[in-house]
């Protein structure tokens, strides 16, 4: 087990430095949410999507009106993105504190201290002025990113106002505070692509596609390819030292399903009531399906200007812009430095 002694400010960011081990795994269902009818049913889901959200942290969405047109055209274009030589796609590096453009294993969690095994593109709406592959480079990639980035919006919107519904906020709380008409929005869609695996490896216990974390947002919802598994999920983000008895399970998943979970943000936003609860994407075992694996990841970060104040107080109150950072700079700066230090 590989585990790094590094002393954060944030609460978050050192519980994270005691998840890395393999753990046990179980069998566990994530609850699937059915949103048909909504405007009708709005008070029936909001009461299952609270229940998934204060006991699991995860849950999926099923007929949640998000076209599944939309989403195949998404990883389309993505995986043509990611065929790219190195050359063309280092034309859009990842902005850093900002989330926007292309990284390679530059990210390296705080629980694992190894480089997770991928490489991403950011798409942070106000940061992408020279970051869009233009139509000879990636035909469409502008226009079926722009589409998915703003329906991932209005649906992550749309399960946000149960949660405000049930914190006793104004339904439309979090949609004011993920306001992307703002120079200072920050929610973002990540773009995916976890590496194709050498046939003889074997199993390196240090490594993970996406070492284990808690997201930083208020609300993550990942799209993933039936077939392409490997997201696990630990419940219980805040039972400290369980090292090798911390349980995982697997989420199955699929194309029509998109697989949620609540992150930081909100879960300091609701004292703790909602469940920031701790994931990661394991590595294709020996005669597993070893190829790429894509998903698209959509975070809802407040914008940056945004007070995330806990009502009753458990936490002190930060901005979205400052919290943001240090998670950004936890997961970040290894790499940074490691790269610095072999130019010397
Ligand atoms: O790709 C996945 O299935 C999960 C990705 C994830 O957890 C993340 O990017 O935060
Ligand atoms: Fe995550």
């Amino acid at each position: 087990m590989t585990t790094t002694t590094k002393k954060y400010d944030l609460k978050e960011l050192n519980l994270e430095t005691t998840f890395g081990g393999m753990g046990k795994e179980i069998d566990r269902d994530v609850p699937v949410i059915d949103l048909t009818d909504f405007e009708h049913r709005r008070q029936e889901i909001t009461e299952q999507l609270w229940i998934a959200a204060t006991e699991v942290g995860f849950f999926q969405l099923a007929n949640h009106g998000l076209e599944l047109a939309v989403v195949r055209k998404a990883f389309q274009v993505s995986e043509r993105f990611f065929e790219l030589p190195e050359g063309q796609k280092s034309q859009y590096p990842l902005k850093k504190g900002l989330n926007a453009g292309w990284e390679f294993m530059s990210q390296v969690r705080p629980s694992t201290g190894t480089a997770d095994q991928k490489e991403s593109f950011q798409i942070t709406l106000p940061h992408m002025d020279d970051l869009w592959p233009n139509q000879t480079i990636v035909p469409e990639f502008h226009r079926v990113m722009l589409d998915m980035e703003y329906q991932a919006w209005q649906l992550g919107m749309k399960v946000l106002s149960c949660f405000a519904d049930r914190l006793g906020f104004a339904r439309d709380f979090f949609t004011q505070a993920h306001d992307r008409a703002l120079p200072d929005y920050q929610s973002t869609l990540r773009l995916l692509h976890y590496l194709p695996l050498a046939d003889e490896a074997g199993l390196d216990e240090s490594i993970w596609r996406a070492g284990a974390h808690t997201d930083f947002d208020c609300l993550t919802m990942v799209f993933q390819q039936t077939g392409q598994g490997g997201l696990q999920v630990s419940p219980g983000k805040d039972a400290e030292g369980k090292g090798d008895e911390r349980e995982w399970f697997s989420v199955l998943p699929k194309d029509d399903l998109i697989t949620c979970n609540i992150g930081d943000m909100l879960m300091r936003w609701s004292d703790d009531r909602l469940k920031s609860t701790l994931h990661r994407v394991r590595m294709p075992r020996p005669g597993e399906y070893n190829g790429s694996r894509y998903s698209l990841a959509f975070f809802c970060q407040a914008n940056k200007d945004v007070m995330i104040e806990s009502p009753q107080g458990k936490y002190p109150p930060i901005s979205a812009r400052d919290y943001l950072l240090q998670r950004i700079k936890a997961n970040f700066d290894a790499a940074a430095e490691k790269a610095e230090s072999q130019k010397q």
